[in-house]
């Protein structure tokens, strides 16, 4: 094919898009049908017209090809294990048990309301769910992030003996669903390769076990579907392989390599499009380029834009179909759409047909900007949200397609919008610039050396050995919900609403005075998310009332937009700080998120260096520390839960992430005396990746996750010498389960034996918001019970 035929051809479509619909009717939908409130055909229906609606609006935007498949009830990865017959052995024998009257499976919300809701049986839905959240008896899968996005997917869970078998039924259905309104669909699934490399040992098989060894029984399942996606009319059919853009062995990329070799040589299937986003494929491109597939999706932006030398550097995809993702899935800002035209352009020589499609699924970006009403019109032109990228691709594809002549008027508007934002005052403040240029090293360095700092904290607040404390949230009641989102509505005035919050504050405290706990919280309630409330009273970012994105199964976060140079006009959390303070004698944390964490939860400016704007909110967040400080605030935690998750996929680039990733951490918490507490907190593990980053962030407690694991984080920490104080976290808070004083006796126990007595506290693994109170006090109250009993064993302990 010549470039002029493979231009003329070029088609739009989309990897994926958000599934919730556009008043999050499906995480309603999934609520209720938990609460027993909507029943399984009522969930089903409301689904399948979510996904029509989805399918229609793309279609009516004018994508050629719609996704199937990429619809989810909980997370696409576990929906995977689902297509290939990974089911757990224990959710395998509790599945089987429902069908008998003794059976215990069923979720835990049915559990805990107050009776009177029918337990469901012989619903697939309910296994599924069980799988996803577990249930009395049986354990969930375990969670965690998708790369280094907010989504968190199921991990499979594989071992020597897993037999696979294929259920395409979902995939089926979907693709019907599609081609019965008339559309253009290609399924999209996860790949075999990147499947099996996302999985973990099953619990029981040996920690060396490797998943990838599975491959040659995994393929004839994906073979099978692919048939089966066949015979529905699949002509194209999309595995997306992520994890080849990581630094990958020659014995993975030869598992890639065998993996497209087997499955192009099936005799009747679809043609296969292999995927890659978030970061360039490298080593992996030649490898697939020399496989039989039929085509391509390589990202085109940010630190993926070297795929385009990469894929000059192999010669191209001759004959092959190439889906150029230039349109980011990952950020919010409109595409530069000539520089893009410019990319479709050469790529046009290097394949033999070149459509236009987004990074990555639209997944990870909210659905509509245009909804959004109270950003600034202005800046509100800045914006794409799903809706408005879709239009974007489009877009490229006909002026591909047709000459930028047939989009002259979209370049045009696009030029003004661009110049507008380069333009503008908000993303450039002189003051803040000049304020971050001045930053100098001794700026981000305590006064003094951590020996010194932990006699005069020790002298300062006179805590017992393993004292106790919470990570900083209580339970986010419907109450408090209901209180803002009346506020919001105009229901209840300023008055009401701050009079609700301190009410909680004063419950919060009273529980944890009477429970004994060492370090109190005031539990945050008045914020509506840790990044959130933030970014809202920050100059310079811009908060959403619509933009949800999905972060897990029903949870939604609305990632906030670093739009311009950011600066604090006021404290924002001094003021309940110091009311929880006023209220009893022991010491108050002071609750903030750190700057690495801020950015990586928000959608952050794609004009400077991320390091740039990493400076300029650890500056805004120095100043609350230091405001918290003269207020009175003794002990301070800046929370980083997100600096393990942002690291790049690909290891060279992470010395120069942590390097400012740490920086901005300092910078936040250095400006304070020596006897004040910095804490931070983490919660996502595999710390092993970031000891050393743990350590330069120089806090003086850190607590982690640590319960699930039995304290792994603590041990690592450990080996490295890590001469702070850690609290490893001795209650899953993911879970419903209340520890008992014994479980949480033995973990500390455990505790110390990595991290002695004088620099171990006592701890939940992360913030209780999403818990019920009666799981909370009964928790916590068994957590200082545990540390009370050891402490008094400890030798040496006055009885
Ligand atoms: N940004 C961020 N990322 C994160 C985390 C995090 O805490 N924040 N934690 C990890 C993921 N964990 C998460 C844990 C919980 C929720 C979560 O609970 N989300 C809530 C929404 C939280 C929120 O924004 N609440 C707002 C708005 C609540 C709301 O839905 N209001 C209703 C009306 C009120 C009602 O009737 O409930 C509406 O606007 O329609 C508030 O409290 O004000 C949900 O999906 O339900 C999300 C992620 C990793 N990434
Ligand atoms: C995801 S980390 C959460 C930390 C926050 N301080 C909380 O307790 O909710
Ligand atoms: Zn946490």
């Amino acid at each position: 094919m010549t470039s002029t035929s493979a231009a003329a051809a070029a088609r739009a479509t989309v990897h994926g898009y958000p599934r919730q619909g556009p008043n999050r009717e499906l995480k309603k939908a999934i609520e209720g049908y938990w609460k027993g409130r909507v029943d399984a055909d009522a969930l089903r229906a409301t689904a399948a017209e979510l996904r029509r609606a989805r399918w229609q609006q793309l279609a009516e935007a004018g994508v050629h090809e719609v996704p199937t498949g990429d619809f989810s009830y909980y997370d696409h990865v576990l929906d995977t294990s689902v297509m290939v017959g990974a089911i757990p052995a224990r959710h395998r024998e509790a599945m089987a048990a429902d069908r008998s009257p003794s059976s215990r499976l069923l979720p835990h919300s049915q559990l805990r309301s107050s009776g009177g809701t029918p337990m469901r049986r012989g619903c697939p839905l309910d296994g599924y769910f069980a799988m996803a959240r577990g249930t009395q008896d049986v354990a969930p899968l375990e969670m965690t992030k998708w790369f280094d996005t907010n989504y968190h997917y199921l991990v499979p869970e594989l071992g020597p003996d897993t037999v696979f078998a294929a259920d395409s039924a979902q995939q089926v259905a979907e693709l019907t669903e599609a081609l019965g309104l008339g559309l253009a669909a290609r399924p999209v699934l996860v790949g075999p390769v990147t499947y099996l490399l996302l999985a973990k040992p099953a619990p029981g098989v040996a920690a060396g076990f490797d998943p990838l060894t599975l491959l040659d029984r995994l393929l004839p399942v994906y073979a099978e579907v692919l048939g089966d996606l066949r015979a529905a009319g699949a002509d194209w059919v999309q595995l997306d392989e992520p994890a080849l853009v990581q630094d990958r062995s020659p014995a993975v990329l030869n598992a890639a390599a065998r993996a497209y070799r087997d499955l192009g040589a099936l005799p009747d299937r679809p043609r296969l499009l292999v995927a890659s986003y978030f970061d360039r494929l490298g080593e992996a491109l030649p490898v697939l380029a020399k496989t039989p597939v039929e085509g391509l999706a390589l990202d085109f932006t940010g630190a993926a834009a070297g795929n385009l030398e990469d894929l000059a550097a192999v010669g191209g995809l001759p004959g092959k179909r190439l889906v150029a993702g230039v349109v980011d899935g990952r950020n919010v800002w409109i595409n530069p759409l000539e520089k893009s035209l410019a990319t479709l352009g050469t790529l046009l020589g290097l394949a033999g047909r070149v459509d236009v499609s987004s990074s990555c699924s639209l997944l990870h970006v909210p659905l509509d900007a245009a909804v959004e009403r109270d950003i600034d019109p202005q800046i509100a032109r800045w914006l794409a949200f799903a809706r408005q990228k879709t239009a974007e691709i489009v877009t490229l594809a006909r002026g591909l397609a047709q000459g930028t002549g047939a989009i002259a008027a979209e370049l045009a508007a696009n030029r003004a919008d661009l110049a507008s934002r380069a333009g503008s005052a908000l993303t450039h403040d002189p003051a803040v610039r000049a304020r971050a240029a001045a930053v100098t090293d001794a700026d981000g360095r305590r006064s003094q050396p951590y020996a010194e700092r932990a006699a005069a904290q020790r002298a300062h607040l006179g805590l017992p050995l393993l004292p106790t404390t919470t990570i900083g949230s209580f339970p986010q009641t419907a109450e408090l919900r209901t209180a803002r989102a009346d506020l919001r509505a105009g229901r209840i005035g300023t008055a009401g609403y701050e009079e609700r919050i301190a009410a909680e504050i004063r419950e919060v405290l009273a529980f944890q005075e009477k429970a004994g706990i060492d370090v109190l919280v005031h539990g945050e309630p008045e914020r509506n998310d840790m990044v959130q409330y933030f970014a809202e009273r920050l100059t310079g970012y811009l908060a959403t009332q619509h933009g949800w994105v999905q972060s897990y199964g029903t949870r939604y976060v609305r990632p906030p937009v670093l739009a311009g140079d950011i600066s604090r006009p006021e404290p924002m959390t001094v003021r309940w700080t110091t009311y929880a303070q006023s209220l009893t004698d022991r010491p108050v944390k002071g609750m903030l998120t750190g700057p690495v964490t801020m950015l990586a939860w928000s959608f952050v400016r794609d004009d400077q260096p991320l390091g740039e704007t990493a400076r300029q909110v650890a500056l805004a967040l120095r100043d609350e520390v230091n405001d918290l400080e003269t207020a009175g605030s003794s002990v301070i935690q800046v929370d980083e839960p997100a600096l393990r998750e942002t690291l790049p996929l690909r290891t060279a680039a992470r010395a120069e992430y942590l390097a400012w990733a740490t920086e901005a951490f300092r910078l936040t918490t250095a400006g304070v005396r020596p006897d004040t507490q910095i804490h931070t907190h983490m919660c996502y593990a595999e710390f092993g990746d970031i000891l050393q980053a743990i350590d330069d962030l120089d806090a003086d407690v850190i607590s982690l996750e640590a319960a699930r694991s039995r304290m792994q984080a603590a041990a690592e920490l450990a080996t490295v010498g890590y001469p702070r104080e850690v609290g490893p976290g001795v209650y899953d808070i993911h879970s419903p389960r209340v520890p008992g004083v014994d479980e949480a006796t033995a973990l500390l126990r455990k505790g110390l034996d990595a991290i002695p007595a004088e620099r171990l506290w006592v701890n939940p693994d992360c913030g209780l918001k999403t818990r019920g109170w009666p799981e909370v006090r009964a928790a916590l109250e068994n957590l200082v019970a545990a540390a009370r009993e050891v402490r008094e064993s400890l030798p040496g302990a006055a009885s």
